[in-house]
């Protein structure tokens, strides 16, 4: 029929042999093609993979290696293949340029697995899209950027100063007061009132923050051997982290049960809660909706950790950089001095006329590097990129830490000199090779609040005190600690003096 039988003469067969043959061959080539046209890396040994080549901290390892391997280059967590991009123009064009290809979030425990694949770090696929969309309008809708977020760190700083101002004249750490400061924007934006910074529960929950910042920043051997998570006992600290994050879930589903009865109550509440219940509510027939109310609590677990620890360790930072630079503190409070005077309150419409104010910001963030490595990203496909292959899955780390301390882009990098963001007119010039937020797709969802939040209180505590190191103080290492973020190490002590 058709013309189709088939014929199985002895030719045939041969025919058919020399198919298969034919094909695996080609199969064997194209697989072993693939596997050679990944990026080039340094070796890597049974079990424990390239770890023998990066040491505690990897930060200079990595650095030396892309001077070796180029620009992208394999390493090996244990069996977990991982993609380096190092550079601007890598970075840039992985992120941006193919951005959807990259944004993806590689499956490990500790990154996907802690959180559940819920909240929007750790979340990928449409969940993430449609949650980091709603995130973002609604926080646009509360002013991030603009003055109604700009009225709430206003009327924060003024607690802020005033504690400042009560451990003036002795030597004092800020470090966990500007935590707890800058967590409070986040719950004024999140659940609508600010807490006492001698209310034990905040400093409780600050503190299991902290705790998880340290236990995902040494996570290392859960990444590379996640089933040592099971051993009994909680050696690596992982049972501890997930009854923090169900602890402080049950205090947000507190805070959310609250919500209902205040809405069903008719007492009106603008803040991130109640707008995401509304939602919930009209998308509750929807049978495909990511919109619930496990997503609304991570989400805002997921604001707590990635907005407070970040902008505070970039202020302390901050304090850090100017006790050590006398000068330069005195240059910006002659700014302060000139632009918004001893009296008024700092506000964004100053920044522009304070070029050096800002220069030093970019600079501090720069040189503080909070988030060396951003969070480490996947493929979510095949990808042919500067003539290697990456695969689909392929955990991928943008070295942020190496754009910022690159010589070519950074003469003398390792310097603090706020003078690079100036022209010779003394006008900034704001560089896009400064990249502390990343970009592209997964670019910090919280950048334009957290530019607001420095700008507002580095200029605020510089307008009425004048610091710096305690006597007995030596910040000897400038590198910081690195967990997920880089701490300034040891903790910063000062003398702050009311001007
Ligand atoms: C100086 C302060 C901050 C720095 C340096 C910083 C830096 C970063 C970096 C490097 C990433 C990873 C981007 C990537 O995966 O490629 C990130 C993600 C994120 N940040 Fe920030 N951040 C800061 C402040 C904030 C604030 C204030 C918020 C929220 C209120 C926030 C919320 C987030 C969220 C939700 C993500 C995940 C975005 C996603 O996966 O789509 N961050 N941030």
């Amino acid at each position: 029929m058709f013309g189709l039988e088939f014929d199985v003469s002895a030719t045939n067969v041969q025919v058919w042999l020399l198919c298969t043959v034919a094909f695996l061959l080609a199969y064997n080539y194209f697989t072993k093609e693939s596997w050679r046209k990944l990026p080039p890396g340094p070796p890597a040994f049974p079990l424990v993979g390239s770890l023998p080549f990066l040491g505690k901290d990897i930060r200079e390892p990595l650095r030396k290696m892309s001077a070796k391997y180029g620009d992208v280059f394999t390493i090996y967590l244990g069996y977990r293949r991982v993609v380096i991009l190092n550079g601007y123009d890598v970075i840039r064009e992985a992120f941006a340029k193919h951005g959807h290809r990259f944004s993806g979030r590689p499956l490990i425990y500790m990154i996907t697995g802690v959180m559940d694949g819920y909240g929007i770090v750790s979340s990928q696929g449409w969940l993430w899209r449609e949650q980091r969309r709603h995130a973002l309008t609604v926080l646009r809708d509360f002013g991030f950027g603009g003055t109604l977020l700009e009225e709430r760190i206003t009327t924060e700083l003024r607690f802020f100063l005033d504690e400042l101002r009560n451990n003036k004249d002795k030597p004092y750490n800020p470090q966990m007061l500007i935590q707890m400061s800058v967590a409070n924007v986040i719950a004024a934006l999140a659940f609508g009132n600010r807490l006492h910074y001698d209310d034990d529960k905040f400093v409780y929950y600050i503190e299991k923050i902290n705790k998880a910042f340290e236990i995902l920043g040494n996570s290392g051997i859960i990444t590379i051997f996640p089933f040592l998570r099971h051993l009994p006992g909680d050696y690596f600290r992982v049972k501890q982290l997930l009854m923090d994050r169900d602890e402080m879930a049950a205090y947000l589903k507190e805070i959310v049960e609250d919500h209902k009865i205040a809405m069903k109550e008719g007492r009106p509440i603008k803040d991130f809660i109640t707008v995401y219940l509304k939602k919930l509510e009209e998308e509750r027939n929807k049978t495909d909706s990511t919109f619930s109310e496990k997503q609304l609590i991570y989400i805002t677990i997921d604001l707590f950790g990635a907005g407070s620890e970040t902008v505070s360790t970039t202020l302390t930072w901050a304090i850090v950089y100017m006790a050590l630079n006398q000068d330069v503190q005195q240059r910006v409070q002659a700014e302060i001095d000139d632009v918004i005077g001893r009296e008024s309150v700092p506000r964004m419409a100053n920044r522009e006329r304070m070029p050096f104010t800002e220069a030093c910001i970019l600079e501090i963030q720069r040189l503080g590097d909070v988030v060396p490595f951003a969070v480490p990203h996947a493929t979510t496909e095949d990808i042919q990129f500067r003539g290697y292959l990456i695969p689909r899955g392929t955990m991928v780390m943008a070295n942020l830490y190496g754009v910022h301390r690159d010589p070519h882009l950074w003469p003398e990098p390792e310097k603090f000199k706020p003078e690079r963001f100036l022209d010779e007119n003394g006008k900034l010039v704001r560089r896009e090779e400064l990249i502390p937020f990343c970009l592209g797709k997964r670019l910090c969802l919280g950048a334009s609040m957290a530019r607001m939040e420095l700008f507002l209180y580095f200029t605020s505590i510089l307008q009425r005190f004048s610091f710096q190191l305690s006597p007995d103080h030596r910040q000897s290492d400038l590198r910081g600690k690195l967990t997920v973020t880089n701490m300034p190490r040891p903790p910063c002590y000062i003398i702050l003096q009311e001007r």
